[in-house]
């Protein structure tokens, strides 16, 4: 097989396909039967994120199931705050909870990001075992948390409805703010790294709050940490590509294809079409970007949504997504559909 075969390598090379690749953010998860049984036997949903053989297991079962043409590493983004010396637990029915930085003394106690690798090695264990589980046309996605969407969870300590505790840390005390930022940008930087080394054919960027910046702090808050990354990993892995996410960035999109390095860029649902077409495409892959809900209602609605993305995208690079993650009321059965309509 030649370096580039896969499909998702090659459009995000730049190719475009007669039929896209296609893959679902939160692909493994709780709509699914055999995630929820395997969870269940892991314990906790972290004690599954450090579980080599059972984050393994969960990452595959879509694949397996459905066929997609990317597998996601089965970990999540608040990982590496934990290993930065943060508390984390995940609250049933809540979300996560994680002790809180607001001041430079929280900042202090947080640990070196050296020393990370101790905490996060299971991950990189289940990259290396699913490297050589794969199917060979299945490319490897390893991930993070982009700077800002890990910061808010840090600052806030859990999730908020419009990040105002971390916009707040910004404005108030933006060198505590900033310090953290840095921290754990360089802190990403070394465990994508990590990752790559342990068979990850691609890395992506989720930067999930993107969208609650003011514009004058787009470009210093997610913009620049998320350039620093790809540039950094790009110096040591020229052949890397990355996927980033600024999720809600509407019109700063444009800004972010232009100036941060990335190979390809997911576009939320609320992204319109022509627009995407118009703008990004020209420039960079595109991946998106399907309303999420469309995979709990089915039927024809969601055909059509579906063909429409594809027509639209579909003569540039591009990889079919949703536009944010799978639900836990998704319908199994939803996700054939959509695939018999993608690939016909
Ligand atoms: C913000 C964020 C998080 N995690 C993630 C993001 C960015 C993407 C996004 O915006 O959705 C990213 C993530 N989380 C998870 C993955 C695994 C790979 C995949 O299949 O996409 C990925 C890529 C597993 C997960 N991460 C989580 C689950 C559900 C946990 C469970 O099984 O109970 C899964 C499968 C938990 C999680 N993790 C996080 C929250 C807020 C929650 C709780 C909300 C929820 O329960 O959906 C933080």
């Amino acid at each position: 097989m030649t370096p580039n075969a896969k499909p998702l390598l090659r459009a995000l090379a730049g190719e475009a396909l007669p039929t896209p690749p296609v893959w679902l953010m939160r692909q493994a998860g709780r709509y699914l039967p055999e995630y929820r049984a395997t969870r269940e036997k892991a314990g906790s949903f972290l004690d599954l994120c450090y579980n080599p053989e059972l984050a393994t297991e969960v990452t595959l079962q879509p694949i397996q199931r459905f066929g997609f043409d990317a597998a996601i590493l089965f970990a999540d983004i608040l990982l590496v705050p934990q290993a930065l010396g943060a508390d984390v637990t995940f609250v049933q029915g809540e979300g996560p909870r994680l002790s809180t930085v607001t001041s430079p003394e929280d900042l202090a106690r947080l640990g070196p990001v050296d020393a990370i690798h101790d905490t996060l090695s299971p991950v990189y264990e289940t990259v290396s075992r699913l490297s050589t589980a794969l199917p060979s046309d299945v490319t490897l996605i390893g991930f993070a948390g982009a700077p800002w969407t890990v910061a808010t969870y840090m600052i806030a300590g859990r999730g908020t409805p419009s990040q105002e505790p971390a916009r707040r840390l910004l404005m108030q005390q933006p060198e505590v703010f900033f310090a953290l930022l840095d921290k754990i940008t360089d802190a990403t930087i070394e465990y994508l790294s990590r990752q790559v080394e342990a068979g990850a054919e691609v890395v992506k960027l989720f930067d999930s709050w993107a969208g609650s910046l003011s514009a004058p702090d787009f470009g210093p808050v997610c913009l620049e940490p998320n350039r620093r990354i790809i540039s950094e990993l790009k110096s040591r892995y020229p052949n890397l590509p990355v996927i980033a996410f600024p999720r809600g960035a509407g019109g700063a999109y444009e800004r972010f294809v232009a100036e941060s390095g990335a190979d390809c860029v997911g576009l939320d649902q609320h992204v319109p079409l022509d627009w995407a077409r118009e703008r990004l495409q020209p420039k960079i892959c595109v991946q998106g970007n399907l309303d999420p809900m469309l995979m709990v209602e089915g039927g024809e609605k969601l055909d059509r949504a579906a063909k429409t993305i594809c027509e639209t995208l579909g003569d540039g690079p591009f990889v079919f997504n949703l536009g944010h993650g799978i639900t836990p009321d998704a319908d199994p059965a939803n996700v054939e559909r959509l695939l018999r309509a993608v690939r016909g």
